[in-house]
Parts: C-alpha cells; sequence; structure tokens
C-alpha cells in the first residue's frame, strides 16, 4: 500500500498537492449521496423536534361542531326581531350548558339556553347574546333572560369546519415538530406519530495528544474539545451521535475502529488527521478501504482539508482537527446530509444578507466562513466577527450564531460592506420586553 509517510526526504510527493474544489461544487458532490431515513412511530410526547414522515391531515372539521366562543345565551335570532331598549324581550332559560355538554332537546320560540364558551350551540339556536348585554331574573320558580336588543343569524357562533374542513392537509411531511405542529396532531388525535428516524452519526476524534475531559492538563497535550462539539451539532441538526471515542495516531489502531463503526452508523465523522502530517492517517485509511475520495481540499478558509469520501454508499467525513475549521466543515457538509436522512426540502442553512459590523480587512484567495453573530440594530441585520479568525481558535465558537461568508479575492471587507451570511441557529433574545 502506498504510505505517505514512507516516502523518502528529497523527493517531491505529490500527493501532497491537492487540488482544492470550489464550495458549491463541493457541497453538490456530496449531496449526490443524500438518502431519507425511513419512518418509525414515536407517541405524540415524544416526538418534540422530530421531522414529520407524513402529512397531518385533518381527521374531522375543527370545531367538529357549532360552538359558542362566549358564555351567553343561545337563542332564535327571528326571536328577537323589533328590540330595543325601549322593547325589550323575555326569554325563558330552559337550562344551562358547560363545554363539553349537550342541551337535552332542542330549543323552542322563546326559549334560551344558557351556555358556556367552547359548549355546542343547541339545535333550533342560531345566535349568542353575551352575558354582559342580557340580564336575568327568577319568576314563579322560572329563570328569564330579558334581552333589550336584535340579534343576526349566526352572529356569535362558531360555525363547524370553519377553521377546517376533513380531509385538509395542514402539515406536511418533512416540517419539523415544533409545538403548534404538536397541538394539531393532537387536535386530530394523531397519538403516535410517523416521524423520521434520526440518521445515526458515529464520531471518532483522532489525535495522540488528545486528553479525555476529566484529565489534567500535561506538557504537550490537549484536551479533545472536537469530539464533544461534532456530538452537540449533530443533536443541533437533529441527528443520533453515536460517540465512538478518541484514537491514537495509529495506523492499525484507526483502521480497525473506523472499518468495524462503519457497520454501526449512517454517517461517519472524524476530526483531526486529514491534512499532509506525518500523523495525518485518514488520506491512508481512505485508501485502504477502498473508499471514493470526493474531495479532500476545498477552496474555503478554515476547512481547506475537509475531506469526504463515500465507502459503500456511505459518508465518511474527514474533518479537520483544527476546532474552528471541524465546526465550519460540520456545517457546510454534514448538516445538510443530516437535514436530508430528516426528509427535510431545504436542508441548507438559509442563507440571509446582512451588514458587516465590523471591518474584516485580511484578503484571502479561498471564501472564509468567518464566525460570526447576528444581531438586530434599528431595522437592520448586523453580523459582527466574533474572536479570533483562525482555524486552531476554539474560543470564538461559544459566540457563533452565523457562518459570514466572505468571497475570496484580493481585498478585505469594511464595517457596512453588505455580505451573505449563514443562519446556524436562532437563540437571541433580549433583555426586556
Ligand atoms: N504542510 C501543510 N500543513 C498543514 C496544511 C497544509 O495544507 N500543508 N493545512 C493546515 C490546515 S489548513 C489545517 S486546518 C490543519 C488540519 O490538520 P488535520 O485535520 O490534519 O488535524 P490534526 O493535524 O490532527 O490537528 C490539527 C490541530 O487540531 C488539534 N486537534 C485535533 N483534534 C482535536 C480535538 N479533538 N479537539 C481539539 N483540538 C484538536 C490538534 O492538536 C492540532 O493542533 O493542518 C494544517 N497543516
Ligand atoms: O483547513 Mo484549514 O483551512 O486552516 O482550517
Ligand atoms: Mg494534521
Amino acid at each position: 500500500m502506498f504510505c505517505r509517510n514512507f516516502i523518502q526526504k528529497g523527493f517531491v510527493d505529490m500527493s501532497l498537492h491537492r487540488k482544492p474544489m470550489p464550495v458549491p461544487d463541493a457541497v453538490n458532490s456530496v449531496m449526490n449521496y443524500k438518502k431519507k431515513a425511513e419512518g418509525e412511530i414515536l407517541p405524540l410526547e415524544f416526538c418534540d423536534n422530530r421531522t414529520l414522515a407524513e402529512d397531518i391531515v385533518a381527521t374531522h372539521p375543527v370545531p367538529p361542531f357549532n360552538k359558542s366562543p362566549y358564555d351567553g345565551f343561545a337563542l332564535r335570532s327571528e326571536d328577537t326581531e323589533g328590540l330595543s331598549k325601549e322593547k325589550s324581550g323575555q326569554f325563558r332559560v330552559t337550562e344551562t350548558v358547560g363545554a363539553g355538554h349537550r342541551a337535552s332537546r332542542p330549543i323552542k320560540e322563546g326559549e334560551a339556553v344558557r351556555i358556556m364558551t367552547g359548549a355546542e350551540i343547541p339545535s333550533g339556536a342560531d345566535c349568542v347574546a353575551m352575558f354582559e348585554i342580557c340580564q336575568t331574573y327568577e319568576q314563579d320558580g322560572q329563570s328569564w333572560m330579558s334581552l333589550k336588543r336584535p340579534m343576526e343569524v349566526n352572529q356569535n357562533i362558531i360555525q363547524q369546519g370553519s377553521e377546517t374542513k376533513e380531509s385538509d392537509v395542514l402539515v406536511e411531511a418533512g416540517t419539523k415538530v415544533n409545538p403548534g405542529v404538536k397541538a394539531l396532531l393532537a387536535t386530530f388525535g394523531y397519538s403516535d406519530v410517523n416521524v423520521y428516524k434520526k440518521p445515526v452519526i458515529g464520531v471518532f476524534a483522532t489525535g495522540t495528544e488528545l486528553l479525555d475531559v476529566d484529565e489534567p492538563l500535561e506538557p504537550g497535550k490537549i484536551r479533545n474539545s472536537n469530539a464533544y462539539m461534532i456530538v452537540s451539532q449533530v443533536k443541533r441538526a437533529g441527528g443520533e451521535a453515536h460517540y465512538f471515542g478518541k484514537l491514537e495516531d495509529d495506523f492499525d489502531v484507526c483502521y480497525q475502529s473506523v472499518s468495524e463503526a462503519l457497520d454501526k452508523v449512517d454517517v461517519l465523522i472524524t476530526t483531526g488527521g486529514v491534512s499532509v502530517g506525518d500523523y495525518d492517517l485518514m488520506p491512508d485509511i481512505y485508501e485502504k478501504l477502498e473508499a471514493d475520495v470526493l474531495f479532500n481540499k476545498v477552496a474555503m478558509r478554515p476547512g481547506s482539508v475537509t475531506t469526504v469520501a463515500s465507502y459503500q454508499g456511505k459518508l465518511l467525513f474527514g474533518l479537520s482537527g483544527n476546532p474552528s475549521a471541524c465546526y465550519v466543515g460540520f456545517e457546510l457538509f454534514t448538516y445538510p446530509i443530516i437535514l436530508s436522512y430528516l426528509g427535510r426540502s431545504e436542508p441548507f442553512h438559509q442563507r440571509i444578507q446582512a451588514t458587516l459590523g465590523k471591518d474584516f480587512k485580511k484578503p484571502n484567495p479561498f471564501t472564509r466562513f468567518v464566525r460570526g453573530y447576528l444581531r438586530y440594530q434599528e431595522g437592520r441585520v448586523i453580523v459582527d466577527p466574533v474572536g479570533m479568525d483562525k482555524s486552531a481558535v476554539v474560543s470564538s465558537l461559544a459566540h457563533t450564531n452565523v457562518l459570514i461568508m466572505l468571497p475570496g479575492g484580493t481585498r478585505g471587507y469594511e464595517k457596512g460592506d453588505n455580505v451573505e451570511a449563514l443562519l446556524l441557529e436562532d437563540q437571541t433574545g433580549q433583555e426586556s420586553f
């Protein structure tokens, strides 16, 4: 097997010279492998944030019966004709109907039913007068209601089916379940919901320098932050992360672990070891697996070393070890694949126009994906670069909610420039209402 590590000094190794692929081409080449997950049935209470694998169809009209929007009296509008301040009408109150109950018999001429909000309109009644415009009194053991104004047919009645007809498609498959979707599922009796299965995304961190989170720092070593970051990114995207642990930079260990893990996942992510260093083993692992490498260099910063390969129909994402590069590589290439598994018709991060909030003077031949923070100011959308903009930086990621896209070129960018940004999450609030 060809292995870069054994190339003798003095020769120029052509495998070091990688041809960068433009970002859109790289994204498209990955999306050629997109798949849709199968559905699974979940109890309604467990389907938050999952994606519907079936349309929500109205199983009955809403409301299912004519109902009262107010607490008041249901009566016949024709009995109120000509009523006025001077000429009140007297109605015999036959019974009281609360929501969930029905009148015992149809209403007759001169009668009224005391009715509560949400209760079914008694047959024969065609309007509801709110309590506020009615007066009540007792006479000879009988309840009466007096009204001083005429009512119209259908006044204060929510008609059966006025909101939704039976068989209407209300929410389409591929929609994420939010509280409103959940309310609809409950309305129509979807106690079990068909949602797309979460794709299982395996994660390995590679690097002999990596310590576990609970280990004290040692000279030359760092704690493994990427694995936790990626697992979080997978969850934020809606996937099921399976963290297999960290691997030292040993070919046999890495090859063995990666090939075994491939059977257990839909997609495999590794972080680290994709560049051209002596201990960057992923290129050799793809070669030994006979995986088809879609690209091993992308015309972007950070994350230029991002490598994606396909092996027996499964995608292997070789993300950079540098934290910022790893983060960006995931959001550009892995995120839309996860959303495709989830049946989402718009699997990419939303791309918005915004105003750059700070200068970004450093030009670069490659497109930059600057970690940024979106804010609103006087009706404008502002995106500010956050923290140091270096591939090896981890601290700026904590403040990142957008990736500011700065196309490559010979000039830098200035505060006030119009730029595009990819929205990663929408969790910005404000201090007061
Ligand atoms: N001669 C060249 N050297 C490098 C090139 C190049 O084109 N020619 N590309 C540079 C670029 S760009 C990047 S990005 C990095 C990519 O490196 P690798 O993906 O091979 O990653 P490693 O070498 O394993 O590690 C890089 C860096 O990241 C740290 N790291 C690794 N894993 C983790 C983790 N799980 N958590 C936190 N930090 C991690 C690691 O310690 C290194 O500092 O290559 C450049 N070199
Ligand atoms: O692969 Mo890089 O471009 O510094 O992150
Ligand atoms: Mg390396």
